[in-house]
């Protein structure tokens, strides 16, 4: 048995959890682990000096719950998929040995721990500009205050992006203003090739 765990990783509203839903409908043997689904309750996450509640950091985030699930896929990725309600599946590109996990998330690379778990790092950027417009039409729970993205997510997004380029190597970067169907087949492209050599 193979098992591939792919990164898709980027700035807020990149395009993350677009991406890694269409990659997941064409690989058959694949699941998906979200960052997002372990955001801490907000009442323990702290405000910062200007009131603004610091999300955007490794602490709002239960790691260790997510590295546990990481790590019930690594164990038995046929179980886990059934657990998610999937069937294995063997096709000519696909044999039925070969698991493939997506990892997506914000902070997926500055996680030390799941970083050096990834086979492939994939980070999707996006302009300030497009940024902001796509973050103000997305709402969040709790939703972001006025004066949050300017005051808090950008500034983070650079720093979180500074301390990842500090340490990780071998990211590929996205321009995630591509369309969809050319970002999910450049990265499909990828998978192929990383599933043949698996094959061989
Ligand atoms: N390639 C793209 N081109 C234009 N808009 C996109 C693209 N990918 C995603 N979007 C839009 O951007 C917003 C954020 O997408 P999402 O996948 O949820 O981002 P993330 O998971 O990185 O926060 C959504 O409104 C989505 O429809
Ligand atoms: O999902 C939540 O519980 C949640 C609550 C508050 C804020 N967030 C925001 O979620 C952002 C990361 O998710 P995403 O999908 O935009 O990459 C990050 O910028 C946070 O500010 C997310």
């Amino acid at each position: 048995m193979r098992k591939i765990i792919i990164g898709i990783g980027g700035v807020t509203n990149g395009g993350k959890t677009t991406l890694s839903k269409s990659l997941h409908k064409l690989l058959h043997n694949s699941c998906v682990v979200s960052q997002d689904n372990f955001f801490k309750d907000d009442s323990v996450v702290p405000a910062d000096n200007n009131g603004f509640k610091e999300y955007d950091t490794l602490d709002a985030l239960h790691m260790d719950r997510m590295m546990a699930v990481i790590g019930l896929w690594q164990k038995d990725p046929q179980s886990f998929m059934s657990s998610c309600g999937y069937a294995v599946k063997s096709t000519a590109t696909e044999p039925s040995n070969v698991f493939v996990l997506i990892v997506e998330g914000f902070l997926i690379f500055n996680h030390g721990p799941l970083n050096s778990l990834l086979n492939k790092r994939y980070f999707l950027q996006i302009s300030y500009e497009t940024c902001r417009e796509r973050r103000s039409s997305r709402v969040y729970v709790p939703p972001d205050p006025p004066g949050y993205f300017d005051g808090y997510v950008w500034p983070m997004y650079l720093k979180n992006r500074r301390a990842m380029e500090e340490t990780v190597n071998d990211i590929v970067f996205l321009d995630g203003t591509q369309k969809s169907e050319t970002l999910l087949s450049t990265v499909y492209a990828d998978v192929q090739e990383m599933l043949m050599v698996t094959q061989r």
